[in-house]
């Protein structure tokens, strides 16, 4: 039984078909962004303790193998297990001292050992490293009741990585995991993405800059600070962020200039349909081109991507929940294909919905929900509000993602099975 007539529009209110302006679904949309946005041209090498978030244009080949030498991985006793003959326990000499960072040319022969620490080089001779706390040690003898298997506590050469292995395809984004191993492996100076230039032309006459001076009817804006907070990694460069009137002609210029410098420019506002929606004519001044200007979802739906001069364009609506779920699902993909970041578009995966939902269908809904431990069966519930609402922030610091609702269902049940997107870095 369908019971979406009997369901209020409690969300943005913007559910009304628009047979003049088809909208593509989320996946037609991605699709575009992946056929239009290649990575940007030039490279750079930089070295490895700068390059966290910049995206590997090469593969990192390990210069030698990793570990480069046989080493104890305790602290105790190097020795050879040959020596132990019958059933023990054994008395040996200590007849070294090795400790990490120290090349030795010691030699363990017979019932000898030699004093080892984590790290340090096996010994000539050794095949074993028994811990301290498993000796008694009198003098110059350590005291071994137990016989010790060849291999006890050695970290083989080679045994992490090979000599010329690959370690990192190209197209990794280099966090802090990617740079353990590429340390471990010698590459000290990497080649990278040069960094992605992106603008940012927020625009609206009713906005303010966040905390400052306003008049009735002036509003705060949240979308400059979201959006550089968003942008905020060291693969991209703000080279201009400004606030835009509604006025036709100022736009016109400041679209030009920033398509002149950034390889990408973000808007926020102006792309619906009112007149006092200067951004798309502006765009069109400028003969920009667009691909794509509205997306079936809910909130979101003016979301546009074009082409301004060389640069790119992401037109984000005004809504700051709007702009904030638009900028995770089409800008973070966007973001990544000019990069060239092997990931592509962020990963869904599967949770469950906490309780009922009755919706009206006709849009995906992307509702901002909060994960909530698992359910019997190890599913993982999510949490989400009565409704999408696109214009209110003040909840969203609660949720970890977003929940897809399908275009088509209007009623879920407690447990149904639904998309969900975790809140990424751009
Ligand atoms: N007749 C129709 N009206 C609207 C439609 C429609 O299809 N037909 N779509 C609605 C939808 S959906 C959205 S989303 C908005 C998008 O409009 P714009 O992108 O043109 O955005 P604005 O009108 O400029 O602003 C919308 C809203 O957001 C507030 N805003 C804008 N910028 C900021 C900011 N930086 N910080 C905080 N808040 C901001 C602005 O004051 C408006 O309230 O259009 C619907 N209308
Ligand atoms: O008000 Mo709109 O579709 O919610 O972004």
């Amino acid at each position: 039984m369908t019971i979406h007539q009997a369901i209020a529009s409690p969300g943005c209110g913007c559910d009304r078909r628009d047979m003049l302006h088809p909208l593509i679904s989320i996946d037609e949309a991605l699709t575009l962004i992946a056929a239009d946005a290649t990575p940007v041209g030039r490279t750079e090498a930089t070295s490895l303790d700068s390059a966290f978030g910049r995206i590997l244009t090469q593969p990192v080949r390990s210069r030698s193998m990793a570990p480069s030498f046989d080493n104890a991985a305790m602290d105790g006793y190097a020795i050879g297990t040959s020596a132990l003959t019958g059933l023990g326990p054994w008395a040996l000499r200590v007849v070294a001292r090795m400790p990490a960072g120290q090349d030795s040319a010691t030699v363990i022969e017979g019932t000898s050992a030699a004093r080892i620490f984590t790290g340090a080089p096996i010994p000539k001779g050794a095949d074993s490293v028994v811990m301290q706390e498993d000796v008694v040690r009198d003098g110059d003898v350590i005291h071994l009741s137990r016989r010790p298997v060849a291999g006890l506590n050695i970290r083989v050469a080679g045994s992490d990585m090979a000599k010329g292995a690959t370690v990192l395809d190209k197209g990794r984004r280099l966090g802090p995991r990617e740079i353990a191993a590429c340390a471990a492996a010698g590459a000290g100076i990497l080649r990278v993405r040069r960094r992605l230039r992106v603008a940012l032309l927020v625009t609206g006459d009713e906005v303010r800059r966040a905390g400052g001076a306003r008049e009735a009817a002036q509003i705060w804006d949240v979308n400059t600070p979201m959006l550089e907070a968003s942008l905020a990694r060291a693969g991209i460069e703000i080279v201009a962020s400004a606030h835009g009137a509604d006025n036709l002609s100022g736009l016109v210029h400041q679209l030009g200039e920033m398509a002149a410098q950034a390889d990408l420019v973000i808007t926020t506002g102006g792309i619906s349909v009112g007149e006092e929606d200067h951004v798309k004519p502006a765009v069109m001044a400028l003969d920009g081109e667009t691909l794509f200007s509205g997306v079936a979802i809910k909130p979101g739906k003016p979301v546009t991507l074009g082409r301004i001069g060389k640069a790119h364009w992401l037109g984000l609506p005004g809504n700051p929940v709007s702009a904030f779920v638009t900028f995770q699902v089409f800008g973070t993909a966007l973001i990544r294909s000019l990069t060239g970041e092997a990931t592509g578009a962020p990963t869904r995966r599967h949770v469950v919905t906490a309780t009922e939902i009755r919706r009206k269908p006709g849009r995906c809904e992307l509702r901002p929900a909060t994960l909530a431990g698992f359910d019997p069966h190890g599913r993982e519930i999510a949490h989400f509000e009565d409704a999408t609402h696109s214009a209110r922030v003040g909840l969203l610091p609660l949720a970890d993602g977003l929940m897809f609702l399908p275009a088509d269902a209007d009623n879920l049940s407690a447990g149904a099975l639904v998309e969900f997107q975790p809140f990424c870095q751009s």
